[in-house]
């Protein structure tokens, strides 16, 4: 068979080419894999193809606009992934990009789901109202600067300090990312999900549920008034979580959600986030029935 127009001369040099520009592009998409980063990519993409569009069809004002369009997105490119750009380069910089050190971040994902569960259970035996962000992939920094900026050690006294109410930092949201407090009484985007404004439902808890639609964040609730504590995550609110142990599951399955339980429906994570605020404000309503599920 003749192939005329393919490239004969392929060297080894253009072999490690390709391939180290294919693990590149890998490495750059598991980086932004589960961010909004994803939607932002895609909404580019769209415009390139309408920008290829109108060329080939020569609609000369369209492409001119859709060319403006597309430059205008490429110069603030680096303002809406600041967040994204800084950790990948900071993990560049550990050389964690590339090899990572699974053992230690289990053994951290899990400290950080002990305490945090603690937390939650001691502050909700006090009627002490929380909202604990635990960060993903998804930077956080922007709401992290709406509070204050603390990066200490996470521990149970210091969440137990923040939440104390006579603390001036117990009004608002602490954000968590491996075992640092990045910052206290941060202000979190309120949900505009219709159920979520429903009015028996506070803004503790669209503040919960309005992060987690933009971003995939973990996030800890306990309500001041019923005591309850839930877990917001995917814009959505779970049922009240009874103990500790069971908060630690909840919080590990969120985190790292296994194929099974990351399965839309039929999962038991799927079911504890099902039809949760209406849950949530039978409960408020009936305080004996608090901690059953
Ligand atoms: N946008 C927000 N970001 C962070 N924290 C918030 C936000 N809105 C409210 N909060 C926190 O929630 C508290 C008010 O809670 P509110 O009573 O309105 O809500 P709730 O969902 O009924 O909670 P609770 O059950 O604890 O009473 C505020 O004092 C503040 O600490």
């Amino acid at each position: 068979m003749n192939w005329p127009h393919l490239p004969v001369h392929v060297t080894l040099t253009d072999a490690i080419d390709i391939v180290a520009t294919s693990i590149l592009v890998y490495y750059l998409l598991l980086l932004i894999r589960g961010t909004r980063a994803v939607q932002i990519m895609l909404g580019l993409f769209a415009l390139v193809v309408i920008l290829a569009v109108s060329n080939l069809l020569h609609l000369l004002v369209l492409a001119t606009v859709m060319q403006y369009l597309l430059l205008g997105t490429a110069v603030t490119l680096p303002i809406i992934f600041q967040p994204e750009l800084r950790r990948g380069l900071e993990q560049l910089g550990r050389g964690r990009l590339f090899v990572r050190d699974r053992r230690a971040e289990d053994a951290t994902v899990a400290e950080q789901i002990r305490v945090i569960a603690q937390a939650g259970f001691t502050l909700a035996t006090m009627r002490t109202g929380a909202l604990i962000v635990l960060e993903g992939q998804t930077g956080l920094r922007e709401y992290v600067e709406s509070g204050t900026m603390l990066d200490a050690r996470l521990s149970l006294d210091l969440l137990l300090a923040i939440f104390n109410k006579t603390s001036p930092l117990h009004d608002g949201a602490v954000i968590v990312r491996d075992l640092i407090v990045e910052g206290a009484a941060c202000f979190l985007p309120l949900s505009d999900n219709t159920i979520a404004v429903d009015r028996h439902v506070g803004t503790r808890h669209r503040a919960a549920v309005g992060l987690t639609e933009q971003t995939d964040a973990v996030i800890v609730v306990v309500s001041e008034e019923t005591g309850l504590v839930s877990v917001a995550r995917a814009g959505r609110l779970s049922v009240p979580i009874d103990d500790e142990e069971r908060l630690r599951r909840v919080l590990a399955a969120c985190v790292r959600p296994t194929r099974r339980s990351a399965k839309a429906d039929g999962s038991p994570l799927a079911k504890l986030f099902a039809r949760p605020l209406d849950q949530l404000r039978t409960r408020a309503h009936s305080p004996q029935e608090q901690f059953r599920t």
